[in-house]
């Protein structure tokens, strides 16, 4: 099956069954009606149906090189800049969906499978590792699978010199090598999505202290033996779309992973105790500005939504006449701008690498993360400053459902319209801003890419000055 359109969709991640865990209680039934994730899946649903619709087809698929059956462009390897804007298209088309809420729609691991699966042949040893990997980028484009993913270790001890030494495993590592696979154990953070995609994409932790249990990759199916999944409390804390507007839809879910003794058969690997290519994969593949370019897209219709929504409330009550709140919404206009700037640019200098894969330039594209991570809570934090008090005074729909409605209509209403029309608005952006949903959208946006800090050191290595220095030279004895 190709591309496939929602109800395919769901109806694989029914019969997935993986163990996911949620207040202590493990899952059992149809999770696409649990209360935590029907939301969430019914809008990732959505995003195939688009994908499936004729007029998106010009774009948001491409004839698979294996069969000619069109397959989702987010797993296309690009060979040229035509390609690139296909890709950034379709991760746009997909991003309108929910203003960018969901951070993990299914373009975001397909393009870090399609910058690997490019480069398969580096990974390719006497075991045929590399081939395990083109296999499985394949498998997962004929079938438009949908993966969740994880390269962090447990949150215990982030010291420069800390090494786990530790009887019982804690980082999930390689405890045995059987006949028929590796047998894994240990836990992993922190995979949003876990347990509702098809696959759980496992990469190696960073770190100078790695062990060789460390070094391994591979993609195994979410409901492997012994894979569970731990849930954090549920943000979708409400059915009513009117309540929570983005919460009710949007709300991913991260997991904890652990490996309880999971066997994982030796075609699902494609690294294992190989440090040359654990060192190189990333570099070699591209994955990062492939990754990055599917980020910034992203979080330009990101930037976009919530300019709306400052806007609608600035227009609600009527506040557009003070330059502060101008020079506010304008903070947001001037982010979209060098957002977009940043974007196209790492497609205007994208280049071809030796495989004829065209790369978008690294550089806009890392100053384009580091910016957003920052850009995001000031934005959020601008919204909470034009809504004030009216982000908290937002009945819900069923005090609009009951004999209060017409007080409410009345005490809430804004400059043009009554309570109900501005405490949807007020509720859009108390969801943006203030819920827990909104808190963790906020966090998500901090960190999801990696530490920004630790970014902006790699940024500072990998940046090349010389050009900067020569010119600062040439004028100091002028
Ligand atoms: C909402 C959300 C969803 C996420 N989803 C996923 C996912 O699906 N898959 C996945 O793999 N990961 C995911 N992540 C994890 C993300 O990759 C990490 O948050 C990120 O890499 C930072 O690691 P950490 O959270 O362990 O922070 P830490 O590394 O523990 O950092 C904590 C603090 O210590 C500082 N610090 C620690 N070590 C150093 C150092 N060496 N140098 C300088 N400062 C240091 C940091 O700057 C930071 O201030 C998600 C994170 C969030 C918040």
């Amino acid at each position: 099956m190709p591309a496939c359109n929602g109800s395919t969709f769901l109806k694989r991640i029914r019969k997935l069954q993986a163990e996911v865990w949620i207040d202590g209680q493990r899952i059992n039934g149809n999770i696409c009606d649990h209360a935590a994730f029907k939301g969430l899946l019914k809008s990732k649903a959505k995003l195939f149906d688009l994908q499936m619709d004729l007029k998106n087809s010009g774009f948001m698929t491409y004839p698979s090189p294996l069969t000619g059956d069109l397959v989702g462009t987010s797993y296309l390897s690009p060979r040229s800049r035509e390609d690139l804007e296909k890709r950034r298209l379709t991760t746009q088309e997909w991003a309108k969906t929910s203003g960018s809420m969901m951070g993990r729609s299914p373009d975001y691991i397909n393009t870090a499978l399609m910058a690997l699966g490019t480069a398969w042949d580096a990974f390719q040893d006497k075991n045929n590792r590399g081939k395990n990997l083109k296999n499985l980028y394949e498998h997962a484009r004929e079938n438009d699978l949908t993966f969740s993913h994880t390269f962090v270790s447990p949150q215990v001890n982030r010291s420069i010199g800390y090494y786990e030494d530790e009887d019982e495993p804690l980082s999930a590592q390689v405890i045995k090598e059987k006949k028929d696979g590796l047998v894994i154990k240990g836990a992993r953070l922190l995979a949003t999505q876990g347990g509702i995609t098809d696959e759980l994409l496992v990469l190696p932790v960073g770190g100078k202290f790695i062990k060789d249990s460390f070094v391994y990759a591979f993609s195994i199916p979410s409901n492997t033996p012994n894979l569970k999944f731990i849930c954090r409390e549920s943000f979708a804390y409400r059915d009513s779309q009117f309540d929570h507007p983005l919460g009710s839809r949007f709300e991913e879910m991260d997991t904890i992973v652990v490996f309880d003794n999971v066997l994982v058969p030796w075609e699902r690997i494609f690294l294992y105790n190989n440090y040359t290519v654990a060192i190189s994969m990333y570099k070699e593949s591209n994955f990062y500005p492939f990754l990055l370019h599917q980020t910034a897209a992203r979080q330009v219709v990101k930037i976009e939504f919530l300019l709306g929504a400052a806007q609608l409330l600035v227009d609600t009550i009527n506040i557009g006449e003070y330059q502060h709140v101008q020079e506010k919404v304008s903070e947001l206009i001037i982010g979209l701008e060098t957002m977009k700037a940043l974007l196209l640019s790492s497609e205007v200098e994208a280049k071809e690498d030796k495989r004829g894969t065209m790369i978008p330039s690294a550089n806009p594209l890392y100053a384009a993360i580091i910016t957003f991570s920052r850009l995001y809570p000031r934005f959020t934090e601008i919204i909470q400053l034009l809504g004030a008090s009216g982000l908290i005074s937002i009945p819900t729909e069923q005090d609009f459902n009951s004999t209060l409605k017409d007080d409410l209509n009345h005490y809430l209403q804004g400059a043009f319209c009554n309570g109900e029309e501005k405490t949807k608005i007020f509720r859009l952006a108390w969801d943006i801003s203030t819920s827990a949903f909104g808190g963790r959208q906020t966090l998500y946006e901090r960190f999801f890419f990696g530490d920004p800090v630790r970014l902006s050191t790699g940024l500072y290595n990998s940046y090349s000055k010389d050009l900067a220095v020569n010119l600062a030279k040439s004028l100091l004895d002028k």
